[in-house]
Parts: C-alpha cells; sequence; structure tokens
C-alpha cells in the first residue's frame, strides 16, 4: 500500500493553492473526505481512495491546447468527443501528473484518477468510490435524487456506480450536449453487473 505521507499531503495541497482557484480545492477536499468514508465503510484501500481523491483535479484547470498536446505525447488514442471537448481529458492527465509531479506510482490510484469523470466498465472499487465521492460529495446539491443516490453508496457500489451515470447522462442529454462512448461503457457494465447479483441473489435464496 501506498505510504500517503502527510509531508506529500502538504506538498499537493500547496501545489493546488497555486494551481486551481480555492472554490475547487474546497471540492477536492469533500471529495478526499467522502472517498476516504466511503473507502472505510467498503473496507477498501483508505491510502489508495485517499490519495486519489486529493488528486483527481489535478490538470481541471489546464487550457485545452495544454491537455490535447499532453495526450498527443502520452500517445493516448483520443475519442472524437475528447477532441470536441478537451476538457474531459483533465482526468487522463491528471493521472500523469500525480505520476510526474508527485512521484505516485500506485496503479489504483492513477487508475481511480483517470476514472474520475467518466468511469471504465469493469473498474476497481477504488475507482468507484472516486468515481461516485466527485458525483456526489455534499457540495454538489442536496436533491432528492442526489441523496437518494448517496444512500445508495452504503448499499451497493456497483448499483450506485450505474444509476450514477444514469443521473449524470439524462443531465447531459437534457443539456444537449455530446456524450463519450466510455460514459455508456461504465453505465452497460455497472447495469449488467447489478442484475447479475440480483440473479444470483434470487438463485441462492
Ligand atoms: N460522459 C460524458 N460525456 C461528455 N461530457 C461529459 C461527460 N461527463 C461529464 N462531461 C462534461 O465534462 C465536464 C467535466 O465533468 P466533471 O469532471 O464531472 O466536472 P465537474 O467536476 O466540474 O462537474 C462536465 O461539465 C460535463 O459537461
Amino acid at each position: 500500500m501506498t505510504n500517503f505521507s502527510s509531508r506529500l499531503r502538504e506538498q499537493v495541497l500547496s501545489w493546488l493553492d497555486e494551481n486551481v482557484p480555492i472554490p475547487r480545492v474546497k471540492h477536492i477536499l469533500r471529495v478526499e473526505q467522502l472517498s476516504i468514508e466511503l473507502a472505510r465503510y467498503h473496507d477498501l484501500n483508505i491510502q489508495a481512495a485517499a490519495q486519489a481523491g486529493l488528486m483527481h483535479d489535478l490538470a481541471k484547470y489546464f487550457q485545452p491546447d495544454r491537455l490535447l498536446e499532453m495526450a498527443q505525447q502520452a500517445g493516448l488514442t483520443l475519442d472524437p468527443v475528447e477532441i470536441a471537448n478537451p476538457h474531459l481529458l483533465h482526468a487522463e492527465i491528471g493521472a500523469i501528473v500525480a505520476k510526474e509531479e508527485f512521484g505516485v506510482d500506485d496503479a489504483v490510484v492513477l487508475a481511480a484518477i483517470r476514472n474520475h469523470t467518466l468511469g471504465a466498465a469493469n473498474m476497481d472499487a477504488v475507482s468507484c468510490v472516486v468515481f461516485l465521492a466527485d458525483s456526489l460529495e455534499p457540495g454538489r446539491g442536496q436533491q432528492s435524487d442526489l441523496n437518494r443516490l448517496r444512500q445508495l453508496c452504503y448499499e451497493d457500489l456497483s448499483q450506485a456506480v450505474y444509476e450514477t451515470c444514469e443521473y449524470t447522462l439524462t443531465q447531459l442529454i437534457q443539456a444537449g450536449k455530446l456524450i463519450h462512448p466510455r460514459a455508456v461503457q461504465t453505465r452497460n457494465w455497472f447495469l449488467q453487473a447489478s442484475q447479475d447479483r440480483l440473479r444470483l441473489t434470487r438463485l441462492s435464496a
């Protein structure tokens, strides 16, 4: 397990102070906190969830040209939706910054940073927790559907990821925005995972 020393945490906080506006730093700290809480509840690697929560938005304020250039340098294959909206690359590029700037080499942490916006089919539980924390941290609002999703995070992680994808996708459709296919793959994979578990539960009852 990566030892997320308080010294490294201070280094990240001081970098965030320089590169990210205060309201976004507050969001990041709430994501860190909820990631820790969910990881503790589900008996996951708390250090990994905390690190990914704290570093998920490192590239949030990088300009589109910089994101595209770094993605090209890293040899990433770009989806047309990322070319139309390079901001979506901040998750992939955030993982590169975590590695290069802070020496993070834990594959679980780097995957959770990469997966925080679009998710991924079959993403691991720490990625699920950070994905959910980013969408559902208390600063996102107190609407009843958000509060129901928050409750679901403690009952069934797969179902919570599936329903959170549905929530985000519905909002994007209503706003007439492009949808990245990876978000649809995430939704489909976690829908099937939830249904399979339900079927198994019924069979064993
Ligand atoms: N599945 C998706 N497909 C296309 N665009 C998306 C998708 N999910 C999020 N976005 C867009 O990317 C932007 C960044 O998403 P996100 O990282 O969740 O941002 P924030 O933390 O600011 O809400 C959002 O404003 C949204 O418009």
